[in-house]
Parts: C-alpha cells; sequence; structure tokens
C-alpha cells in the first residue's frame, strides 16, 4: 500500500503544504508534486477544473490531480470565482475587500475543487471532488503568508483564516471539505 502515489500537479507551494498536512501520514497513496504552471480556460468552476485536469494529465501523459480554488463574493453573483488569482495580484486584499463597498452584502464563499483524471487524452474522464467553506469578506487581519486568508472570516468564527492557527483553518476549509470526498475514493478504489 505504502509505495502507491498520486500525483497532484500545481504550481502553489501553500496549497500543496495544506494538502499534505491535511491528508496526513493514514492516507495510504505518497503525494508527489509536480509544479507546472497550468493554463486554466475561462468558464464555470467545474469547467475550468476539468480542463485543467485533462490539460495537466495529456502533458505528462499519466494520471493526475488538480486543485482549483475559487473565492466567490455573493452580491456579485460569485465573482470574482476562479479568476480570485488575477484578482489578488492586481488589487491586494485591501482592494478585494474594497470592491464590496457600496454592497450591504459580504458574504463569499471559498470553494475548493479537485480533480482527477484516471488517463489521459481529451476524453479522459474525470471526476471531482469539492468543498465549500461559508464566511464573510472583511478588512486584512492576521498573517498574509497565503492568498486572502486575511479577508476570509469563515462563519462562525470571529477569526480570518489568516488569524486561525493553520489546525484550525485545516479543520475547516474548503480544502479540508473536498479533501475528505479525494480521501474517501482513494480509500475506496484499487489503483
Ligand atoms: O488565502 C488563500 N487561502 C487558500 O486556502 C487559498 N487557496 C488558493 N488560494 C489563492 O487563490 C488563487 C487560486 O488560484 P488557483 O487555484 O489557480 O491557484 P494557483 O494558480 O496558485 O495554483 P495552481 O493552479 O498551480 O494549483 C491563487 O491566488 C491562490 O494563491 C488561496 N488563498
Ligand atoms: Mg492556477
Amino acid at each position: 500500500m505504502g509505495h502507491k502515489t498520486l500525483t497532484f500537479v500545481t504550481g502553489n507551494v501553500k496549497k500543496l503544504e495544506e494538502v499534505r498536512a491535511i491528508l496526513g501520514h493514514d492516507f495510504p497513496f505518497e503525494v508527489v508534486n509536480h509544479k507546472l504552471d497550468l493554463p486554466e480556460l475561462q468558464g464555470e468552476i467545474d469547467e475550468v477544473s476539468i480542463k485543467k485536469c485533462q490539460e495537466a494529465a495529456s502533458y505528462l501523459r499519466k494520471p493526475v490531480f488538480i486543485e482549483d480554488t475559487s473565492l466567490c463574493f455573493n452580491a456579485l453573483s460569485g465573482l470574482p470565482g476562479p479568476y480570485i488569482k488575477w484578482f489578488l495580484d492586481k488589487i491586494k486584499p485591501e482592494g478585494l475587500h474594497k470592491m464590496l463597498t457600496g454592497w450591504e452584502d459580504k458574504s463569499a464563499e471559498a470553494v475548493c475543487t479537485f480533480a482527477y483524471c484516471s488517463g489521459f487524452g481529451d476524453s479522459s474522464e474525470v471526476v471531482l471532488f469539492q468543498g465549500i467553506t461559508k464566511g464573510t469578506i472583511v478588512s486584512p487581519r492576521g498573517s498574509r503568508d497565503f492568498g486572502w486568508d486575511c479577508i476570509f472570516q469563515p462563519e462562525g468564527y470571529d477569526k480570518t483564516y489568516g488569524e486561525l492557527p493553520k489546525e484550525e483553518k485545516n479543520k475547516i476549509s474548503h480544502r479540508y471539505k473536498a479533501l475528505d470526498k479525494l480521501r474517501n475514493h482513494f480509500l475506496k478504489i484499487e489503483l
């Protein structure tokens, strides 16, 4: 069991750190990282993840999994959504918070979608594992180590992801919820 591997294609070291921490030592597959900055199609969350996964699998010519993270503002009908990376790059956490000035509704959803492709080629089937954590967009507080953590305050908490200890975030996060589904899937199937 211990020698089975799963290839996780991501260029984001913070994601990789969280994935390893959340899956922990009990997960019977070794997660091997392949660092690749993949082209990302525009569209709805599921579509973006499916294409990203097929792209990675056909490039590496082997089964892989990828992850795509969206931050969806309810007042903006789900935007920035899968485009959060570019918004964050250009306007930083402060700008993201300011985007909601003028809107009473500051609620948001952090959406994590893992996609696994067991073959390669354009028609290969892709399985999705999605986790959603609801929260509120607040002015930046806490660690700026990772993306927009400092402006996302999960529902039921008075701290942002950036203020919570890593172990706490990893128990309630969008990524944790998605990985829980992925874990159950891989525990059930024989690779
Ligand atoms: O504060 C955060 N807490 C998180 O839990 C989190 N997860 C992702 N992100 C950021 O949101 C964008 C997603 O874009 P994204 O999914 O395309 O990622 P990426 O391009 O960095 O890596 P990858 O596509 O190679 O895997 C990128 O800016 C990520 O840094 C997070 N920020
Ligand atoms: Mg990306």
